[in-house]
Order: structure tokens, then sequence, then C-alpha cells
């Protein structure tokens, strides 16, 4: 049997009236039927009260991109400008998910949103508008491209701890890198501000803005990405390289195989 991945959902007005929708983008859903080879179940954003209803049933949990930002309570921010979209609903699901998960030691795979929300559920912050910031650049959608370009279009470069989670990755999977400059696309206008105490980065951008983590303790996988590999893994072999390392962890889930330090756990 395939493994199933959950895929974290937002809350969207679709519709002449704009009724509320729980939602997430048709690429998590063909990426988890292509490279990461799991059945996707599309979780709601329905509170923290299905947790312990969801997550035994899952064997990963990926975390998704999303134009809202998660709301400054939740690592004592200041209030969002005017008009920033917020998604309450989905932090209050989401936030207490990653904590269950990675506890669980489920696979974890955390894009963009996701990895911000990674961050704050372990105890980080994050900045609002990086690229109002002294020094820093811009990171947002651009608007200098063609439609087809923009979420695919790799922005800028980010450099790579060749010891890390992600070298590991591409090299097991013959994916060419250089550890100083790895081309990635860039679609977010928040960042890491203070990184959590359990996450390690492990890539930044030119301006210093982390830009991939992991946990330090984790018991299984976990990998954090502000960049969106699930745009364009059909060219990219990093890219998908990404997907398959997340994929093998929820086989081996699927399968029964726990992470040593699980099975020393329940011992
Ligand atoms: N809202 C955050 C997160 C950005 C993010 O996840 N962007 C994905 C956009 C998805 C899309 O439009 O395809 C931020 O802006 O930092």
């Amino acid at each position: 049997m395939r493994a199933m991945v959950g895929i974290s959902c937002c809350v969207k007005a679709f519709g002449l009236f704009g009724t509320p929708n729980h939602a997430a983008s048709d690429s998590y859903v063909r990426v988890s039927l292509g490279p990461i080879g799991a059945v996707p179940v599309l979780l709601p954003a329905a509170g923290e009260a299905l947790v312990p209803d969801i997550l035994p049933r899952l064997d990963g949990l990926m975390l998704t991109g999303s134009r809202s930002n998660v709301h400054p309570n939740h690592y004592d921010g200041p209030a969002h400008a005017e008009g920033t979209p917020e998604d309450p609903q989905r932090d209050s699901t989401t936030l207490p998910l990653i904590r269950a998960a990675i506890a669980a030691g489920l696979p974890v795979l955390a894009i963009c949103r996701g990895f911000q929300e990674l961050n704050v559920a372990l105890g980080g912050s994050l900045d609002q508008r990086i690229q109002d910031l002294p020094g820093r650049i811009d990171h947002s959608t651009p608007s200098d491209q063609k439609l087809s370009g923009v979420r695919t279009g790799k922005a800028h470069a980010v450099r790579i701890t060749p010891d890390g989670q992600l070298a590991r990755i591409w090299t097991a999977a013959g994916a060419p890198f250089r550890a100083e400059a790895v081309p990635v696309n860039s679609l977010h206008n928040q960042g890491v501000c203070r990184l959590a105490p359990r996450l390690v980065a492990e890539a930044w951008a030119p301006d210093g803005t982390i830009e991939a983590v992991r946990v330090a303790d984790a018991p299984g996988f976990v990998l954090g990405v502000q960049w969106h590999p699930e745009y364009d893994w059909e060219q990219d072999a990093r890219s998908r390289a990404i997907f398959t390392a997340f994929g093998a962890a929820t086989a081996a889930w699927a399968a029964g195989q726990r992470p040593e330090a699980v099975r020393r756990a329940a011992a």
C-alpha cells in the first residue's frame, strides 16, 4: 500500500458568495502522486482538536506554501500591516500539527509558508517584510517575469552547508550542486527572524536570509525550505530529489519502519 501524506490546506473564499473553502494547490497533489509516491490527503484547516485523530493515520506531513501569513500573535510580533493576508484557521491547525508530527517522528516537509510555520511552531519568530530591512534583497514574487516563469524562475542563489541534509539528499540522488551557490525560486515577503532553538539553518540567501532548516534533535526526517521545489521538480533534479527523499521516509513509515529514536522511545 502506498504511503498517505497529509497536505495542509488554507481557508480561501470561493464562488459567487465567497464561501470559505479548504484548499491546497494542485502542485502538492501532483508532486505527491509523482516523486513522493504517496496518496495525497488534504487536511482541512479545522483546528487543533483534529490533530490526535489525523496524525496516526498519516505516513508523512507536507506543509504547503500560501500567500497568507502566520499571525504575529504566535510569535509575539507586531501587528501585520493593513491588508496583509492571514489565515487564523490554518495557523490553529498547522502549528500544533507540526509539533505533534515532529514529536512522533513522522516525516515532515515544510515549504515556504510551511517553512515559516515550522519556525514559529518551535518558538521562532518572523520578519514581516524582509525587503524593507536594510541590506536585504526583495524575495517577493517578481513582477517582471511572464506569468509562466514567475513560479519556476530562479530568483537568487543559496549557499548551503556542505555536510547538511540538503547536501546529503542531493549527493545521494546524484543531483549536481555547488554548495556555494544553488539557484532557487523565491515567492515570499516574510522570513525567519529569530531561529527556533531546535532548528539548524543549512541554507542562506546572499543577504543572510535563512532558506532551509532541519530540526537538530528530530527523531525522523524533517526538512524546511523557503523556496518552492514543487513548482519545477519535472525539470530540476535537485527539486525532485527533495521529494524522493521525503517519499522514501514516508514509504518506510508506511511499511512500519520507525526511526531508531522512535523505536527506543517506544521500547
Ligand atoms: N505568506 C508568506 C509565505 C509565502 C508563500 O508561501 N508563498 C507562496 C505563494 C504561493 C503562490 O502564490 O503560488 C510570505 O509572503 O512570506
